[in-house]
């Protein structure tokens, strides 16, 4: 039976919030956590926690940049295609080798690319450049063009200067970073902990993947969804069964997963429906509530709350309105967790590829494609997109963001667009 005084008119009585003042408040319990200390091979993807500076210049020493001979340019003055010059070659260099000799007038080193220039050379003839006799029993290069001093050696701090901060904590860990670290030495570093991201859904009608179909019952899809949406974020995302829909049981889940994890993510229930549990538990003072109505589409009932410093993130159940929730506001969360410079995904703006017909008072943001065509980026948006449609979530990467509107927006709007792809560990 219906209980009428279920209509609780403060249930329906919210305040909307803009998604950049959410994100502000949000931004207020994102800080980074501990540090730890991985070895090299193991930070790829984690922030730095430990600003990194050069102990020695690079290259350290002065470098051959070709295989050829190492020379004093001075040596080379009267050497063109009619001259050819010829030195003595006094030693061979491979890589990883320093030479004890030093090149005095009239004489050369073979060399190898990377290795370490002789005393006196300062500069490298390529070897194709070069010809090679013996003459009165002493081995000769020749060569039939001038050099200028410096040609093919890379000096002592090219790259980089003795001291030089080379990366700031804050810095994403990839190929480029990892490669900076291993040139300097630091094989074991300090990066921020992956926050713990406890994860489960609300619903009566959710089954298990594993489980059977039965009538009226869907499988729990945006458990594994947000925990892979965590993963990507660089958290580390811990399941837990889903609940449901009442809420003494969900209290008691909330209650146990915020005291034991970093931030809690939940799906579902927080409409204005009877049994939507999550939008009931926010209001019963258990936690405190951040806001429980975002000035968006889809999403519009995305729910946030604080206990002891600690969120809890309560999405939509709609699929397309938890995937944009996790989006815009968990994502950040976990990025400031892990000391990311850039929690937010990047906006670039782009042309809307064909007229958006829905009009809203909110802020819609679409999921669609983004291509290039003649260098202007062309924004797509998916056929359908509606809240609660799954199967158009895995072709977009990125959110077109359409300003509230009374008309349609036609085509060749310019808007902006969060990207989705290109952010990820
Ligand atoms: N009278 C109103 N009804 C609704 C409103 C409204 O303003 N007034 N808002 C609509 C909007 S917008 C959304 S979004 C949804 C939000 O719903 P809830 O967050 O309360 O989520 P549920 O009611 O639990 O479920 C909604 C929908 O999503 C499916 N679902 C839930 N959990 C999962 C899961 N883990 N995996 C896959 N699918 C899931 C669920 O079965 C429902 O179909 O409310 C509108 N209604
Ligand atoms: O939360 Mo609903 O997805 O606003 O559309
Ligand atoms: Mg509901």
């Amino acid at each position: 039976m219906i209980n009428p005084s279920k209509d609780d008119p403060d249930k329906f009585r919210r305040k909307p919030m803009q998604v950049k003042e959410a994100q502000r408040l949000l931004a207020s319990y994102g800080k980074p956590g501990e540090a730890e200390s991985l070895p090299l091979q193991e930070s790829h993807g984690r922030y730095l926690a430990e600003e990194v500076k050069a102990p020695h210049p690079f290259p350290r020493f002065r470098r051959s940049g070709m295989d050829g001979y190492a020379v004093r340019s001075e040596d080379t003055a009267g050497a063109s295609s009619e001259q050819t010059v010829w030195l003595d070659v006094i030693d061979e260099i491979p890589c990883g080798f320093v030479s004890d000799k030093t090149i005095t007038p009239g004489t050369a080193a073979r060399i190898m690319t990377g290795a370490q220039v002789p005393e006196g050379a300062d500069s490298v003839v390529m070897l194709e450049m070069t010809e090679l006799r013996v003459h009165d029993g002493r081995t000769q290069m020749g060569l039939k063009r001038r050099m200028q001093s410096g040609q093919n050696v890379t000096p002592i701090g090219f790259e980089v200067e003795e001291g030089e901060v080379l990366l700031r904590p804050g810095r994403r860990i990839q190929a480029g970073e990892i490669s900076v670290l291993a040139t300097f030495g630091v094989h074991r570093v300090k990066v921020y902990k992956k926050p713990r991201i406890a994860i489960f859904s609300t619903g009566s009608e959710l089954l298990a993947v594993d489980e059977p179909l039965q009538p009226g019952k869907i499988r729990n899809s945006n458990t594994y969804m947000l925990a892979s949406q965590v993963r990507e974020a660089g958290g580390e995302p811990y399941i837990l069964e889903a609940v449901a829909d009442e809420l003494p049981l969900a209290k008691a889940k909330v209650e146990k997963a915020l005291a034991e994890y970093d931030a809690v993510v939940t799906s579902g229930g927080v409409s204005v429906g009877d049994y939507d549990i999550m939008g009931d538990f926010v209001r019963s003072g258990s936690v405190d509530m951040l806001y429980n109505k975002i000035a968006m589409r889809p999403g519009s009932v995305t729910t946030a709350a604080v206990k002891d410093g600690k969120l809890l993130f309560a999405l939509s159940g709609n699929p397309g309105a938890c995937f944009v929730g996790f989006e815009l506001f968990v994502r950040p969360f976990i990025q400031q967790a892990l000391g990311s410079e850039a929690p937010y995904l990047t906006e670039w703006t782009a042309v809307l590829d064909r007229d958006y017909t829905k009009v809203n008072a909110f802020t819609r943001y679409v999921r669609g494609r983004v291509e290039a065509r003649d260098g202007v980026l062309y924004a797509i948006p998916a056929a359908v997109d509606e809240s609660s449609v799954m199967v158009t979530i895995k072709d977009s990467d990125c959110l077109i963001v359409i300003p509230p509107a009374k008309e349609a927006t036609p085509a060749g709007t310019k808007v902006n667009i969060v990207m989705l792809k290109g952010n990820r560990s």
